[in-house]
């Protein structure tokens, strides 16, 4: 529940973003935590510091331009909300989706402010996209699509000002593309203006990684806190793009069996235990459907269409996209002995499912904090670009480690702090606002 003297700045976004159902969902999640530290911070509300972070920066919205194969012209929208520098240059990935709209930017781009501030790196929150549709289309017309894109992004980024990478559907290849791009418009190979990029051209090992690995550090770091461990879970898995796939890698080497996983054809299960290298060749080389995998495996079943939630878990592992675990599936997990669910996507369970976990006792991580170890990864790819370095595998995923960890005992503190012991949805609004609002305080009037 937002708290009565904030529900009026909430009713204000609503009023001034009119349809943006998911910008709206995730300001709703931020508000409902913060009462208590605006009771305890009278000074935060006088300097309107919550009505300003809910308020871009600057929002760019542009036309990409591009031709087919056959040379027919499309026309799509490209946007970029640079939300909140407070802490360092605007930082945030970029999405390819038929779905992207502005609100589904705003709420990436509000939500990536406070999963920033968590990592205790230098880096403001943005996010960007197109609602351009990679799927069946060739890598030329990705290409020329990618370098339509940059030529009107390119003038708002800078490795100061405003760092991309990438999330659904932009992967290294179009980092690459991006890349390129900009190197030859601003005749400049200025190696910190993307993260994400591929290793011999100013990525840092561990980044594509990232995500996927982080989550699984936080998730035992959740299960820890409950004298609990992952080996030997049974563990299911939405999704089997970036994030999920390399969840499902440092799960498995964690010792647990995952079972399923899904994309948006249906899903696949494997009672046996999803093949890796299998699933990486289908999806991340061949990007094949799904479905595929259980024609290549004989253990595996694919169910198209179907709800991956009916499956029986241990732990959950939410990494396909927003909005895609109800409460009727939080029910079900509860239900069938779930015991921990760890967001990877960007906000994937509705807030009655996050609701019905915290009643029945599932242990619950949001993802601004569970998945925060992919932008806190390109964060330590700006460190080495800007060092002219690169560190080592072992390194980098040591640092890692630790900065997943650390997030979690902020969030775990700021929960017991607060008096909602446990609560780390709470603690990640908390403990991220708190950061950004020190910072804006301490800047003045901008
Ligand atoms: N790539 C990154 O470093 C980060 C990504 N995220 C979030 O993680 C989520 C996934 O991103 P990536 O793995 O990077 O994207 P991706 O493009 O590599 O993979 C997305 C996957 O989700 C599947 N999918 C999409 N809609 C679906 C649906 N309705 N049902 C089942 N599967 C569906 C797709 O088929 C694909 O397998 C997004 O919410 C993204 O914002 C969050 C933090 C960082
Ligand atoms: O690595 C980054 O800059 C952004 C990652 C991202 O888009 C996210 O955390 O949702």
């Amino acid at each position: 529940m937002i708290d009565e003297k904030l529900e009026p700045i909430f009713d204000d976004v609503v009023r001034r973003n009119p349809g943006e159902v998911e910008f709206h969902q995730a300001v709703r999640e931020v508000l409902d935590s913060l009462g208590p530290v605006i009771a305890k911070n009278p000074d935060y509300a006088e300097q309107k510091i919550i009505q300003r972070i809910c308020e871009p920066e600057r929002q760019i919205i542009f036309r990409v331009p591009w031709s087919d194969d056959n040379g027919e012209v499309h026309i799509n929208r490209g946007m970029r909300v640079e939300f909140n520098s407070a802490l360092g240059p605007y930082k945030g990935g970029l999405r390819f989706h038929p779905s992207v709209n502005l609100g589904i930017v705003k709420f990436l781009g509000f939500e990536q402010i406070f999963k920033n501030a968590l990592t205790s790196l230098p880096i403001g929150g943005g996010k960007g996209g197109a609602d351009f549709d990679p799927k069946g289309r060739s890598d030329d017309e990705i290409m020329r699509f990618c370098q339509s894109f940059m030529l009107e992004l390119h003038r708002h980024l800078g490795e100061r000002t405003d760092v991309p990478a990438g999330d659904t559907g932009v992967g290294v290849r179009e980092i690459g593309w991006l890349f390129g791009q900009y190197k030859r418009i601003t005749n400049r190979y200025e190696s910190g203006v993307l993260t994400g990029k591929g290793v011999e051209w100013g990525g840092a090992l561990v980044r594509n990684e990232a995500t996927g690995y982080g989550l699984v550090f936080f998730l035992e770091e959740m299960l820890a806190s409950a004298g609990k461990t992952l080996d030997g879970r049974t563990v299911v898995v939405s999704g089997s793009g970036n994030v999920a796939v390399h969840a499902i890698e440092k799960a498995q080497q964690h010792g647990a069996l995952v079972v399923a996983c899904s994309d948006s054809s249906g899903f696949v299960h494997d009672p046996a235990g999803l093949q890796l290298d299998v699933l990486k060749d289908v999806k991340l080389s061949r990007r094949k459907r799904i479905s595929v995998y259980a024609d290549e495996v004989g253990s595996a079943t694919f169910v198209e269409r179907g709800n991956i939630w009916t499956l029986l878990c241990d732990v959950a592992l939410p990494c396909a996209t927003q909005n895609e675990l109800t409460r009727r599936d939080a029910e079900l997990l509860a239900r069938n002995g779930c015991i921990a669910v760890a967001e990877g996507a960007n906000m994937p369970c509705t807030p009655d499912a996050i609701q019905m976990f915290e009643s029945a006792g599932v242990a619950f991580g949001p993802g601004k904090a569970a998945n925060a170890g992919g932008v806190a990864t390109s964060a330590l790819e700006m460190q080495q670009n800007a060092s002219r370095d690169s560190w080592t595998f072992e390194h980098t995923e040591r640092r890692l480690a630790e900065i997943m960890v650390s997030i979690h005992r902020l969030c775990h503190e700021r929960s017991e702090q607060y008096g909602t012991p446990g609560n780390l949805v709470h603690g990640a609004n908390i403990a991220g606002f708190e950061r950004v609002a020190r910072a804006m305080s301490a800047l003045g009037l901008v």
